[in-house]
């Protein structure tokens, strides 16, 4: 059965393809008012695009936990086998705006939001285990060199690595990323990682460290920067293409979750700082967990009210898991929201992708578009009715300081051992697409001196790595090696 076309304001439209004027020649009348309101709404399509992660593509489904693990944490979506928790992920491009290419290297985003029980939880990952810096008040200048240049409005290899000859540890980061492992095949077949130690608090105020990772059950497949190319010269959305057609299909990919843990007291035993994003927990001190599994099976059904307007951050939080004192994840928590509130406006998290499934009771209200069908008449605490009241249950974590307030970089910042290891690690193909890749990128820097910093960083890591891009960049190897020996 056909529905009337109507206005905003639900009154019947005549007619939807004539204006009205003042006769076949004379001018269209203001008072048209179906007309301005089309001409209004269509003005007001857009909204600012995420200023990271524009690209993205988000589908619904479910997390299983495989046990319960309360002697850990005393989130309510790992406490029992079996326990089945909605979900929504959101994969992204990082660099590049809303309709750019999704073949470009780059890291890719790995978004979930869990509706728990308890309130949402949001782990904000990416599919790489590390990252570029270790503290966010570099975040705004990375992404700035990493973004078109403000002058001419094209991405620019001199700006970037201009910032990062600046930033050592940002050597492990680039050796993933310059790997195949920057331009995964599609979404589904790429492993994701939390990056961060996040705290996880059992009922006992007991405090562990973790680190997350999704291991994909379809596998893990790359491109060669060929391969890259050749699908980039006919589709630039082939990531969300392939999303859509196979979930559609019934081809539901998973995704195992596991965790690797380390005890505060254990915090310092290491060459490395657990805190520190730019760095791995090996398996060998912390082995991992798996607690649980993901299924995605279902897509949205409408990109922009469901995945444009998904808003995750890395502060929505349950009891039970708490931020890590991670430098870079201290500043993320702060971040999301505020660009949320910004792009979305201020009751963001009253959107149905956002919204959690159990009942939001607070005392916040009102603001731009609120609908919180409030109807109690106590919009305050304490008050006698104690109708709405917080529970000491609940509570963050506590920890004892006594430390002096510094503006200092951590002491133990080993930039290079790992991605020597990484590189050591790989496949004698997959260090020559490295080095090729690379030095792809490298070999459009003009400047001798950014150049030769960077690739004293690869050497640091590994000499054999840095003699093969010293060798394909046609570096003079003395220029290198003196960086390098002034640097130890
Ligand atoms: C201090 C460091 C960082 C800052 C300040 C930052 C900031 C942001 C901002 C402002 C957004 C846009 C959010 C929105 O508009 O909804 C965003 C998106 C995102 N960030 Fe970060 N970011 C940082 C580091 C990271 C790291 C380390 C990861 C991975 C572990 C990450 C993963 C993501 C993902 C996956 C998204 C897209 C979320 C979505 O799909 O909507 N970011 N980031």
């Amino acid at each position: 059965q056909q529905k009337p076309l109507t206005t905003n304001t639900g009154a019947p439209v005549g007619n939807n393809q004539n204006s009205k004027t003042a006769g076949e020649n004379g001018p269209v009348l203001l008072e048209d008012v179906h007309l301005i309101e089309k001409l209004a709404a269509f003005d007001r399509e857009r909204i600012p695009e995420r200023v990271v992660h524009a690209r993205g593509a988000g589908a619904y489904g479910e997390f299983e936990s495989y046990g319960d693990f309360s002697s850990y944490t005393k989130a309510s979506l790992f406490r029992a086998k079996g326990k089945k928790t909605p979900l929504f992920v959101r994969f992204s491009t990082v660099v590049h705006q809303q309709g750019s290419p999704e073949t470009l290297r780059d890291p890719r985003g790995f978004a979930i939001k869990f509706y728990t029980d308890q309130g949402n939880y949001d782990l904000v990952g990416n599919n790489l285990p590390v990252f570029f810096i270790r503290d966010a008040i570099k975040f705004p200048d990375m992404v700035h060199a990493f973004k078109p240049s403000p002058v001419y409005n094209a991405q620019d290899q001199n700006r970037v690595f201009d910032f990062f000859s600046h930033i050592p540890e940002a050597t492990n980061m680039f050796t993933y990323l310059y790997t195949n492992l920057g331009t995964p095949a599609n979404y589904r077949q790429m492993d994701g990682f939390g990056v961060h130690a996040f705290k996880w608090v059992n009922a006992q105020g007991e405090v562990v460290y973790v680190k997350y990772k999704w291991t994909s059950q379809q596998g893990v497949k790359s491109l060669t920067a060929a391969e890259a190319s050749a699908i980039q010269a006919k589709n630039h959305q082939h990531a969300t293409a392939d999303l859509y057609d196979e979930i559609n299909k019934g081809n539901f990919p998973a995704w195992e979750l596991s965790v690797q843990m380390i005890k505060p007291e254990d915090l310092d035993k290491f060459d490395f700082n657990p805190l520190d994003p730019t760095k791995i927990w090996p398996e060998a001190v912390a082995p991992s967990l798996k607690i649980g599994k993901m299924v995605l099976n279902r897509m949205p059904d409408n990109f922009f009210e469901e995945v444009e307007q998904a808003a995750f951050s890395p502060g929505t939080l349950v009891p039970g898991i708490e931020p890590s004192e991670d430098r870079l994840l201290q500043g993320r928590v702060f971040s999301y929201f505020d660009t949320q509130r910004y792009r979305l406006g201020g009751n963001f998290q009253r959107l149905p992708v956002n919204a959690p499934k159990v009942e939001v009771n607070s005392y916040n209200q009102n603001g731009v578009l609120s609908n919180r069908g409030t109807k109690s008449n106590v919009n305050y605490q304490p008050s006698v009715t104690q109708a709405v009241t917080d529970n000491a249950q609940y509570e963050y974590s506590t920890r004892t300081i006594n430390a002096e307030t510094m503006q200092r970089a951590i002491s133990k910042t080993n930039n290079f051992a790992q991605a020597g290891e990484l590189y050591r690690s790989l496949a004698e193909s997959d260090k020559k697409h490295l080095v090729s890749n690379l030095a792809g990128d490298l070999g459009q820097v003009a400047n001798k001196e950014v150049l030769n910093k960077m690739v004293s960083y690869f050497y640091q890591a590994d000499a054999d790595f840095g003699n093969r891009l010293i060798k394909t960049l046609k570096l003079n190897q003395k220029e290198v090696t003196s960086i390098v020996a002034s640097a130890r």
